[in-house]
């Protein structure tokens, strides 16, 4: 009904003079698999008020990749979100839009109230963590990029200190009710309303990887771990991160000797016929090679994937991440690390493919001391 058709030029457009944007940002140090999570937040925000006949003109904004601390190779142009994920389907889920069409009406964007969400100085004020959020006294500075958007400004910012359930924001943007553009920084703050219910699972699920990920993945898989079933039962998987967890969390991770003893041990009580390792790992090419001359020696051959130049330009840093995420969930059995959201989202994944969480929620241990088992995030359908 909000289409408008000239027959003449034969160009379509859309009235969008009614619509209302939400736009939201994440602290620049937080990787992509938590950023993951956030969009999560918001998403079933708006879904659920659109569920409840509320919010009907609200569509939420998908704030483009830019400049992740961890992604080297993809550092300078905005990245779309259909880069990794297929966006037909996100739109399925609720009302998104990517930040490239909104501007396909508008030239400039003049955002109406940008709200920078803070922390409260204590969560815990009387011994107990209460929902609450307040326009605040003092602002931390946050610095505006926009995403490397040059023609986005802002009317008016407000500091908010906020904690608890992201369906409160509802209640912010209520503070001025004929707002149009209205944008939350440090989007990882407000929580998830339900975790790990159907609410949460029927999101998830519509966060599919895009097509072209999806491919070159199953090539992979089929070529070299030689499986053409989305369960396989030919290799194990692990997802080894290192870099700062092995610098900053030494009691928590395994030495490179510790890991291959642990994948041996794994499979001899699983399944002593395999002898295929899938290694997905953010460690150094030297280091990856240790461990690969360590579970040779155990009798294992190992696998990793090496793109080529053309994939690294084709796919950049975030599809390179994906495809390791989704060559390990196809795995029989799977090793993730503790504490890791890209383990996190590798172990949803299998439960979406409908593996038994025994094979799914397995982390490794520190060579020695305590280690609890990983919490099991099973799927609600
Ligand atoms: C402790 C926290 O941990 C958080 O990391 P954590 O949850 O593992 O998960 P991510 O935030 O996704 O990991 C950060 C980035 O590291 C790369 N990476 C990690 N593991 C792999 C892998 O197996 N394969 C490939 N190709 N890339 C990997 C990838 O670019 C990913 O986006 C950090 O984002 C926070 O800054 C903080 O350090």
């Amino acid at each position: 009904s909000d289409i408008y058709c000239d027959s003449e030029n034969e160009t379509c457009t859309r009235d969008i003079s009614g619509e209302k944007f939400i736009f939201y940002d994440v602290n620049p140090p937080e990787g992509f698999n938590l950023r993951r999570d956030v969009y999560m937040r918001f998403a079933i925000m708006l879904a659920e008020a659109k569920r409840n006949g509320r919010k009907r003109n609200w569509h939420l904004v998908l704030p483009p990749w830019h400049n992740l601390y961890h992604w080297k190779n993809d550092k300078s142009d905005p990245i779309p979100w259909s880069s990794f994920f297929d966006t037909v389907l996100l739109k399925s889920y609720t009302s998104v839009v990517e930040l490239h069409e909104v501007f396909s009406n508008i030239q400039e964007l003049k955002i109406d109230r940008l709200y920078v969400l803070q922390n409260y100085p204590n969560a815990f004020e009387n011994g107990d963590f209460t929902e609450k959020w307040k326009v605040a006294d003092t602002c931390n500075n946050y610095e505006r990029s926009f995403w490397g958007y040059k023609n986005i400004s802002v009317k008016e910012e407000i500091c908010i200190n906020f904690q608890g359930k992201i369906s409160q924001l509802w209640d912010v943007i209520a503070l001025h009710p004929a707002d149009k553009h209205v944008m939350f920084s440090h989007g990882e703050i407000p929580l998830h309303d339900t975790y790990g219910t159907k609410t949460y699972w029927d999101c998830r699920r519509s966060m599919v990887f895009n097509k072209q990920l999806i491919e070159k993945s199953e090539q992979y898989i089929s070529k070299y771990l030689n499986c053409h079933t989305k369960l396989c039962s030919n290799y194990l998987s692990v997802h080894w991160r290192r870099q700062d967890f092995a610098q900053y969390r030494k009691n928590k991770v395994p030495s490179i000797a510790g890991t291959a003893r642990q994948i041996d041990k794994a499979i001899k009580n699983f399944n002593s016929y395999i002898y295929k390792v899938y290694v997905a790992t953010d460690a150094p090419f030297s280091v990856l090679r240790q461990l690969e001359t360590e579970l040779t020696y155990y009798g294992y051959t190992v696998f990793y994937y090496l793109p080529s130049d053309d994939d690294i330009e084709t796919f950049k840093d975030g599809g390179l991440a994906i495809i390791d995420q989704i060559i390990c969930s196809h795995a029989a059995y799977f090793i993730g690390t503790h504490e890791s959201t890209f383990t996190y989202r590798i172990q949803e994944e299998r439960e979406i493919l409908g593996f038994y969480s025994t094979t799914t929620f397995n982390r490794f241990c520190p060579d020695k001391g305590q280690c609890e088992k990983p919490s099991k995030w099973t799927i609600v359908h």
